[in-house]
């Protein structure tokens, strides 16, 4: 892909949307990871830095490193930058609710993803802005985000970007080492990565997503690519079941109880 071109039609499309709206302003959550980095860098462009607001959201665990790096990006954009740390917010929600069993990590994990969208939303309602959402198209593609967690946003500038095509960018536009160098985590729980999650590696799958979606067969696609066919199955199999988050909540029809 022409990294060059891709970035000019993604920084417009972000000044269109935001015209269009009649909104002059954004607010991005800035993890420290690379999908938000660039991001905000787009956006920085798109909007100008005094239109974007970086919020960083760490847990008392968050290694100290991901907090300088997100402080790293806002930085070198001059953007505003907030720190809200979300432990007390999500103890509560735990404190609060009756009858919850001991949950799992995902569980837990999704609830910090849409504790993170709710403070999103609320610097967005109160500075007249939208939510920049930061979906790669592998991420969405394969339903490895939290529905109306970090899948609740307002745009989604990246998210015709592979994850592959994400690093390729960030990389042209000179994004902290540190950032394009770190494995892709959600940081849900501690010592998560993407590619342990998913049991395939982005490289591979990015190599394999884009022959399949266009038609050629399964078998044909691992023969050439050397991507093993079970792995190629468990991306098929993750794709048809997220399906539900692509699209909107379907509506009960009750056109037929209505008259003419
Ligand atoms: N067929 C269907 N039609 C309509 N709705 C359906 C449905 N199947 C499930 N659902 C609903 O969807 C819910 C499950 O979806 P969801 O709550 O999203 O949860 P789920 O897909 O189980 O988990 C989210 C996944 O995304 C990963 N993640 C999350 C956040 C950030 C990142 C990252 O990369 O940064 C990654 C996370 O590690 C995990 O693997 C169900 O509880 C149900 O409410
Ligand atoms: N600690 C955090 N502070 C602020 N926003 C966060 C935090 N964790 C996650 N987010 C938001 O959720 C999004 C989804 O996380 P995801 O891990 O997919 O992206 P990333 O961290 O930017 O890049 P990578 O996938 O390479 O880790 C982030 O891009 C960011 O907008
Ligand atoms: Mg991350």
């Amino acid at each position: 892909m022409e990294m060059e071109k891709a970035k000019e039609i993604i920084v417009d499309f972000i000044s269109k949307k935001l015209e269009e709206a009649g909104i002059p302003g954004a607010v991005v959550g800035i993890s420290g990871g690379i999908d938000s980095a660039l991001v905000a860098y787009l956006t920085v462009e798109a909007l100008g830095a005094e239109n974007v607001m970086g919020i960083h959201m760490p847990e008392d665990s968050t290694p100290e490193s991901e907090i300088n790096d997100a402080k790293e990006v806002a930085e070198r954009l001059g953007i505003d930058f907030k720190i809200v740390n979300i432990s007390d917010i999500l103890a509560t929600y735990k404190d609060t609710m009756p009858d919850i069993e001991e949950a799992t990590a995902p569980v837990d994990g999704n609830l910090k993803a849409r504790v993170r969208m709710s403070v999103l939303y609320y610097y967005a309602n109160m500075l007249g802005r939208v939510v920049m959402g930061t979906g790669n198209k592998t991420e969405i593609l394969l339903g490895y985000f939290t529905k109306y967690g970090d899948g609740g946003v307002d745009l989604e500038p990246i998210g015709d970007l592979y994850k592959t095509e994400v690093r390729e960018m960030s990389q042209m536009l000179g994004l902290p080492e540190s950032i394009l160098n770190k494995a892709p985590s959600a940081g849900l729980w501690e010592g998560q990565t993407d590619e342990a999650d998913l049991g395939v590696t982005y490289e591979n799958i990015d190599k394999v997503l884009e022959p399949i979606l266009a038609g050629e067969g399964h078998e044909r696609v691992s023969e050439r690519t050397g991507v093993p066919l079970e792995d190629i199955s468990s991306l098929l199999r993750r794709l048809r079941a997220n399906i539900h988050k692509r699209t909107t909540p379907p509506i009960a029809d009750l056109d037929e109880l209505r008259e003419d």
